[in-house]
């Protein structure tokens, strides 16, 4: 039998109403066990939300809380479950889920109400990882690509696929029980046609997988360039308020400070850095080496330079190869140095506020942002899905090959298997608990 478990489904912290979400066969007998009077919250109205008290096993009242009973299969998880909701207190909602804990109801893991309605088939892997997607969200754009793939959109693209492959296949075992037959041309001409269209929407869904990554954890920005170019200056006009500290103090910044900005619904993830230079300080030799490993990540550079001051060290072709980079001649309330005449990049004044319109136009231009393919509420899909939507796509070929080589039904049907299977894996056609175990983990606690 499955465990009962609980734990706090809202934000952590203080607030109006915090809920508890109580899930699994028990859920019922231990709850009522914790209820004034210990009253059966199984015979209270499904799906109501009904008045009543947690208290200690000793009578004492803790809480007045409401409780909303979900009857399997109709809930979340698929199970019983049970949703109280407490006085959002930290101390209330901590002695309300250690009474439940007594009863003999079990903290739930990370993600764990969701491996459940997932494992009782409420909804597919991907509307589950869709789940952690919705809640992460940064910008509209990522929520309505979440909200695609919540409604199964995603899964149900896969499916479709898969059960494109099962025909084809089908039709290949066919000849595998009449080895004196071979594949006919025409029919050879026709499969591997079929293939190629099944490859062809593979690779248009590996396409969104660049968007779905950005989408997910932002364009890495990186702001790089000397101490003192205005760097942390320039974040935090980006960002509308004070976030990392700016002095003329060369070497100022020394960690790496990140924040999310928004830019026409694409998250675009700011790194300010440790100023470029030469230093004996052993933190700020850290700091350095941290930028040069942040710029190496980057899928986009802002070079920020003091127009004022002559040009130094600058990146070569070679940091910034395969990466977007825009250079950023800062300080235009100063006089531009000679060395700036003819550079080009974004003029800006970080004190005056200037040029910053003109930059975010340009970060926008250089992404290609304003794209057609932005604007479509496609499904993105993650790394998980690009890998196995690379195996299953490598399977086919394989199988295509193996077929123009006329070799027998029998290696074209392996290959087909293995392209089935790679595909199964994205809605979770899967039964390794060890890969369950690690998509889930990576959830929150009460999700
Ligand atoms: N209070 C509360 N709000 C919540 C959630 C929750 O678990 N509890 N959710 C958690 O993510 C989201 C809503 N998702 C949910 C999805 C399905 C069911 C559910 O009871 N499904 C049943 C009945 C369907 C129906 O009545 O049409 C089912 O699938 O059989 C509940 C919540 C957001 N808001
Ligand atoms: N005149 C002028 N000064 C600026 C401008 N932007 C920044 N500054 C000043 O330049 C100095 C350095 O700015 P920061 O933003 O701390 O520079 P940084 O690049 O982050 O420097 P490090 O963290 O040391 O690498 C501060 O005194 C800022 O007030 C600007 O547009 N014009
Ligand atoms: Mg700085």
């Amino acid at each position: 039998m499955e465990a009962t478990i609980a734990a706090i489904a809202t934000a952590p912290g203080m607030g109006a109403v915090g809920l508890i979400r109580v899930s699994g066969p028990e859920t019922f007998s231990r709850v009522s066990q914790c209820l004034l009077g210990q009253k059966d919250c199984a015979a209270f109205a499904e799906r109501k939300a009904v008045l009543t008290k947690v208290t200690e096993a000793s009578g004492e009242v803790i809480d007045e809380v409401l409780i909303t009973c979900f009857h399997g299969p109709r809930s979340y998880t698929g199970e019983d479950t049970a949703e109280l909701a407490c006085h959002g207190g930290v101390l209330v909602m901590r002695r309300v889920l250690q009474r439940l804990f007594e009863s003999g109801i079990l903290p739930a893991g990370a993600g764990e109400f969701s491996k459940r309605a997932f494992l009782n088939g409420k909804m597919d892997l991907t509307q589950a990882e869709a789940v952690m997607d919705l809640i992460s969200a940064q910008t509209d754009l990522a929520m309505r690509a979440a909200h695609e793939q919540l409604q199964g959109k995603l899964g149900n693209q896969a499916e479709l696929i898969r059960q494109e492959v099962l025909g084809i296949a089908a039709h290949v075992e066919a000849y595998i029980d009449f080895p004196e037959e071979d594949i006919d041309t025409d029919t050879g001409a026709a499969l591997s046609k079929r293939l190629q269209s099944v490859a062809s929407q593979i690779s248009k869904l590996l396409h969104t997988a660049e968007q779905g990554r950005i989408l997910r954890e932002g364009v890495r920005t990186v702001i790089y360039g000397s101490p003192n170019a205005g760097k942390s200056s320039l974040l935090n006009e980006l960002l509308g308020f004070e976030r990392a500290i700016v002095s003329d103090i060369e070497g100022t910044t020394r960690d790496t400070v990140e924040e999310v900005i928004n830019l026409q619904g694409i998250p675009v993830r700011l790194i300010d850095t440790a100023g470029m230079r030469e230093t004996a300080d052993v933190i700020e030799q850290q700091g350095v080496s941290r930028t040069q490993a942040q710029v190496k990540t980057a899928d986009l550079v802002l070079e920020v330079v003091d127009g004022s001051q002559p040009r130094n060290h600058l990146l070569t072709e070679q940091d910034i190869e395969g990466r977007h980079h825009l250079l950023v001649v800062n300080k235009s309330d100063l006089e531009l140095h000679a060395d700036w005449q003819d550079a080009g990049g974004v003029r800006i004044s970080c004190t005056r506020g200037d040029g910053l319109d003109a930059l975010i136009a340009k970060i926008t231009e250089e992404l290609s942002m304003g794209a057609a393919e932005w604007g479509g509420h496609a499904v993105a899909i993650n790394a998980r899905h690009q890998a196995c939507l690379k195996r299953a796509k490598a399977a086919l070929e394989a199988a295509e090959q193996t077929l123009l080589t006329g070799a027998g039904a029998e290696f074209i049907s392996v290959d087909l298997r293995e392209a089935m299977e790679a595909i199964g894996e994205i809605a979770g056609r899967i039964d390794t608990e060890e890969l369950l175990g690690e998509i889930f983990s990576s959830f929150c606690i009460g999700k």
